[in-house]
């Protein structure tokens, strides 16, 4: 066995050749010259940049915090995305840095109209920051080209989309309410047990939340129930969704992570081959299925297809797009759906717990409308709770999970009084959006009435203020299904279980939230009813 000191004589005679010292030398200033020629080169894209991104009028640079040479203003955003972002909230529009590639985050109607409304065609094409190797960048483009076409066609095919998701969500009612009572159960066990611990960290609570919801989807999209995944696998999938979908994000604020974190690497490359290996496997049902449908289509058993209604809704969304686009839409639609529901549910639940007078009237509301029990909800009585509506749209309008939509000008422009080059990443910032104390009143509160007197848009002066699903043709295409998961949750914990708070005091991440809009510092209790109360 070598000892170090072997170890150490070994090397140091290599190294005291003369030739192996000039090779350790040539290698150590090729090392050198390589990172100077790479920062030298970060720096000129930067202030070439910075150059063109100015103020159309003046000329002076546009607003934003200065950038760092290099690292531009990630170690802002890395700690505090929000936070930062929002010192320039006053402006029309601001421009932020992840190292030397800048990115425009717009504030005002005329900005957001122009980039989501997509009258010009300028902005149709989303920009994806976290990708980085050129093959998968090349995967993603042609993904992006033919989702593109088939969004717009399938968009514009209002019929049989609409018609079908409609459907999905009727037939799946049943099974929301099963597995949102499972959820409250859950979350039940899990905020004794943040109760007993006095912890209160809400990433516990979330991923309770987060496997419930990941069933409910899976049975509702791809007819895929417990008994063919097995319990333990969605608490896996769940897992793996939950870390994927939050590493993904901080890697796209902070490139560095995927230089530094070896560990987060090793664990983020392993949940993204877990999710698209799931993925072909549910691409394989929705092969499966769309065989059986075609072999059925006129014969008398058509009806019993039929019946999974979330199959050909997925099936029309996912459209004929080949392989990589089929896996990549599938993938995304299992992070779209599972991601962000659990995120809105569990602050929907800590919003209601502290508000006692909105609890007793979410219930007043279900009473006048003979609903006293969760059972007794049908399809129907969701369209007849505005106030649940309000305060399902006020949770999303205070915590909106989808942290940046994005996009990239395809040619110069000149967007809120700021010269645009072709190539620069645009963003909308919903939550950002959502907390303009310009656009709304009293916009840190949670007050859900204000979505009673105006259901689109509240007490803002026009819906663009209002974007938790994004706008125009790359809109959430499935939020009917998100609001209905929502508001039969809602249904349930106020007429089902006592939902509350222990009053202690909120984190950092009531006001600004992390970037992945965890619900930390999280106050809530909740315990099933005893009937006759
Ligand atoms: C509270 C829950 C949800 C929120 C806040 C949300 C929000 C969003 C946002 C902001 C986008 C991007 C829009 C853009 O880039 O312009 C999006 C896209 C998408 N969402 Fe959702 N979503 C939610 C739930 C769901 C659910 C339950 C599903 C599926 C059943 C879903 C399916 C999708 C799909 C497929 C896309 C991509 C659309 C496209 O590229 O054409 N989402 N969502």
């Amino acid at each position: 066995m070598p000892t170090p000191e072997h170890v150490k004589s070994i090397f140091s005679g290599v190294l005291e050749s003369s030739s192996a010292k000039n090779v350790a030398r040539s290698l150590a200033v090729g090392a050198l010259v390589g990172i100077g020629l790479r920062g030298m080169q970060s720096i000129a894209t930067m202030v070439a940049w910075r150059l063109k991104l100015r103020d159309s009028e003046t000329g002076e640079p546009a607003p934003g915090p200065p950038p760092l040479p290099f690292i531009g203003n990630v170690l802002s955003l890395r700690t505090g995305y929000y936070e930062t972002l929002y010192k320039y909230v006053d402006k029309p529009a601001s421009v932020f840095w992840v190292m030397s590639t800048p990115f425009v985050v717009l504030n005002d109607e005329e900005g957001l109209r122009r980039v989501l409304g997509g009258s010009n065609g300028l902005y149709a094409k989303p920009k994806y920051f976290g990708y980085r190797s050129k093959a998968v960048k090349n995967a993603v483009a042609v993904e992006q080209k033919t989702v593109e076409k088939e969004s717009l066609e399938y968009k514009n095919d209002g019929d049989t989309s609409r018609v079908a998701l409609e459907n999905m969500v009727i037939d799946s009612l049943w099974t929301m309410k099963v597995a949102m009572n499972e959820l409250l159960t859950l979350l039940a066990e899990a905020s004794e047990e943040v109760a007993a611990d006095k912890a209160t960290s809400g990433t516990a609570v979330l991923s309770s939340v987060r496997t419930a919801i990941v069933k409910l989807n899976l049975d509702v999209l791809f007819d895929l129930t417990d008994s063919s995944i097995g319990p333990s696998k969605a608490e896996d999938i769940s897992s793996m969704i939950g870390f994927a979908g939050m590493e993904f994000a901080r890697r796209m604020v902070n490139p560095f992570k995927a230089l530094v974190d070896i560990p987060g690497n090793v664990r983020y490359f392993g949940d993204v081959m877990g999710l698209i290996s799931f993925g072909r496997r549910l691409c394989r049902v929705l092969d499966d299925t769309a065989e059986e449908r075609e072999g059925l289509e006129s014969a008398p058993e058509a009806e019993a297809v039929k019946s999974t209604a979330g199959l050909s809704w997925v099936h029309a969304w996912v459209g004929k797009v080949g392989k990589i686009g089929k896996l990549g839409k599938v993938v995304g639609l299992l992070m779209a759906s599972t991601q962000t529901v659990p995120l809105t549910a569990v602050w929907m639940l800590h919003l209601v717990a502290n508000d006692d007078g909105v609890r007793s009237q979410l219930r007043e509301e279900l009473h006048g409308i003979s609903v006293r029990s969760a059972c007794d909800l049908q399809y129907d009585d969701l369209g007849k709770l505005p106030l649940a509506d309000a305060v399902v749209k006020e949770t999303l309008r205070l915590y909106p999970p989808f942290p940046l939509i994005q996009r990239e000008a395809q040619g110069a422009d000149v967007l809120c009084g700021i010269t645009i080059p072709a190539g620069t990443p645009v963003y909308v910032v919903p939550w950002l959006v959502h907390r303009n104390p310009k656009l709304w009143s009293d916009a840190d509160s949670f007050k859900p009435r204000r979505f009673l007197e105006n259901a689109s848009h509240g007490d803002a002066p026009s819906d663009w203020a209002f974007l938790p699903f994004g706008r125009g043709v790359r809109m959430c295409a499935g939020s009917k299904l998100a609001l209905t998961e929502l508001k039969v949750l809602l249904v349930h914990a106020v007429l089902e279980y006592d939902i509350v708070s222990e009053g202690r005091a909120m984190g950092r991440g009531s006001r600004f939230p992390e970037l992945g809009m965890i619900p930390e510092g999280i106050d809530m209790r909740v315990r099933k009813k005893t009937r006759g109360r």
